[in-house]
């Protein structure tokens, strides 16, 4: 998937781009972010480099555990990353590129990540969407695009954090028999004295919910700390947790508090708790049982009321089934336990989403909501959002700026959807279970065209491909991605061919 890319501008010649600003930190003033650049072709990342250099901390990697590693090694946590998908050890497919995004994000689940992407992946783009990419852009990328692109996508903050009940309950949008079932699961659990296991798909929300369920309990106005597991080291964990005495390793020069007893009679949110490290497992398990924990390297016990929250988007139970994850920490964490639903379960709560984040949006980039045709507000409720909230927002985020005011009709909503993400669970509307009904259906399509002057091999062909995408669009009900399955051909193939056919019908 590597593809000659020309980042820098026609005045400059490669050989004259300077010496790239060093990986290091601290060539650059403190406050500025951090800006991470994974793809295997040098060129590419010392333009981007020389490009960016000026307004990000640059650290860069050429495959995805390289990435991993830069990550690990630093303090300052990227706010934005530009990803090739295409990495060594297999660049010509998305895979790695994939995988990353989603490691990226459980990593640092605010972060910004844009797809560099060859001008052919658009679906592969879509995808990674999907998967959480905040956009993609397409090589060769303008550096100045991708520039006012990372700072926009920087503007949009992190979620306000709620700072009572009634806004945390605000927060969550959604009106759906689901939502409603978690609103009262989030009130009748807020007080207990055990922990609470939020289990859902990535980007459904969890994080949101955790935060709901401190604000709703007597515990809103006490401390509330977060550990994502995925994020740190697994030797870092321990000391975060726990706290750690002067000397216990390499490094630590004094005596430190751990989140257990930073938070006090507070909330500590444990986020992809799949990930903790088995050998500290009972030492949660510990604090959990009776409160009781040590700070490495001491012997002497101290004592949390801590309460814990913990979330997952894996399958904790075959973790547990697999060796991964401790039956007995297991049973303590989801005495109570909440389902976070996918946003194909929510129906019309996808518009309530889309009303909640346009109208944001629109404020923060000063200037009006997009609004949606009929029959893109209809596909609207038909996809099935694969990526969750997560990708509905960010699908808003881009259409907000892509189409400031405007009404976006079907095609401009295709664009930004992804074409394996269309079903909604049940087999797609309209797929012919008898391809001679589809024959005919072509076959009438093909007789209403009826007969145009001379012979022409040329226009009779393109009139039999009209004939059969329009039975397709029939039969699909106008959802492209089906229409496209119904045909055989890939999503931007039909939109590229139905393109062509206007074009020639003008
Ligand atoms: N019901 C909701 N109402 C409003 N915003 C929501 C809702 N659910 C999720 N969001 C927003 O969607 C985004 C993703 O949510 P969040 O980070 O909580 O998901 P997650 O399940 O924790 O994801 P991951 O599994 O990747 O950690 C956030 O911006 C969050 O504020």
């Amino acid at each position: 998937m590597r593809t000659v890319v020309v980042l820098y501008h026609a005045a400059d010649r490669v050989t004259n781009i300077p010496r790239p600003v060093s990986d290091a930190p601290g060539t650059l003033p403190a406050q500025s972010p951090t800006l991470l650049i994974v793809d295997d072709d040098p060129l590419i990342v010392d333009s981007l480099r020389y490009f960016l250099g000026k307004e990000f901390a640059i650290v860069s990697a050429d495959t995805r555990g390289e990435a991993l590693k830069a990550l690990e090694q630093r303090e300052d946590l990227p706010v934005a990353a530009l990803i090739d998908l295409g990495l060594p050890p297999t660049p010509h497919r998305p895979d790695e590129g994939f995988a990353l995004i989603a490691e990226l994000l459980a990593r640092v689940p605010d972060i910004r990540i844009v797809v560099l992407s060859g001008q052919n992946d658009a679906a592969n783009a879509r995808h990674a969407r999907v998967l959480g990419a905040a956009d993609f852009v397409a090589k060769p990328a303008e550096p100045q695009h991708l520039l006012a692109l990372l700072k926009q996508l920087l503007a949009v903050g992190r979620e306000a954090v709620p700072a009572t009940a009634a806004t945390a309950d605000a927060l969550l949008i959604g009106q759906s028999a689901p939502m409603q079932k978690l609103r009262l699961q989030l009130r009748q659990y807020a007080n207990a004295p055990f922990p609470v296991l939020i289990e859902g798909e990535s980007g459904s929300g969890k994080e949101l919910v955790a935060n709901a369920l401190h604000h709703l309990s007597e515990r809103a106005r006490r401390p509330y700390f977060a550990l994502n597991c995925a994020a740190i080291a697994p030797s870092l964990v321990e000391p975060t947790l726990f706290g750690h005495a002067k000397g216990a390793f390499t490094g630590a020069a004094g005596a430190r508090a751990g989140y257990f007893e930073d938070a006090a009679d507070g909330t500590l949110f444990l986020d992809e708790i799949g990930e903790l490290p088995l050998d500290l497992q009972p030492k949660l398990l510990r604090v959990l049982e009776n409160g009781e924990y040590q700070r490495v390297g001491e012997t002497q016990s101290r004592t949390s009321r801590t309460r814990v929250i913990a979330a997952t988007n894996r399958d904790l139970k075959k973790e547990v089934r697999e060796g991964r994850f401790r039956a007995d920490l297991y049973h303590r964490l989801s005495v109570f336990t909440v389902s976070v639903p996918p946003v194909r379960e929510l129906g019309d709560d996808r518009l309530l989403l889309l009303e909640h984040f346009s109208h944001e949006f629109a404020r923060l980039f000063a200037t009006q909501p997009f609004s949606l045709a009929e029959d893109a507000r209809q596909r609207w409720l038909d996809y099935a959002f694969p990526g969750n909230v997560r990708e509905l927002r960010n699908i808003v985020i881009r259409l907000t700026t892509k189409h400031p005011a405007e009404r976006i009709g079907l095609y401009e909503l295709e664009d930004e959807l992804d074409e394996g993400g269309a079903q909604t669970g049940s087999s797609p509307p309209g797929l012919p279970a008898d391809p001679a009904a589809f024959e005919r259906l072509a076959l009438d399509h093909l007789r209403d065209q009826g007969h145009q002057g001379d012979f022409s091999l040329d226009r009779l062909l393109r009139q039999w491909e009209r004939a059969y995408i329009n039975a397709a669009q029939q039969l699909a009900q106008g959802n492209l991605s089906h229409a496209a399955k119904i045909l055989g051909v890939n999503r931007t193939t039909l939109y590229n061919r139905i393109e062509t056919l206007s074009r020639t019908d003008s």
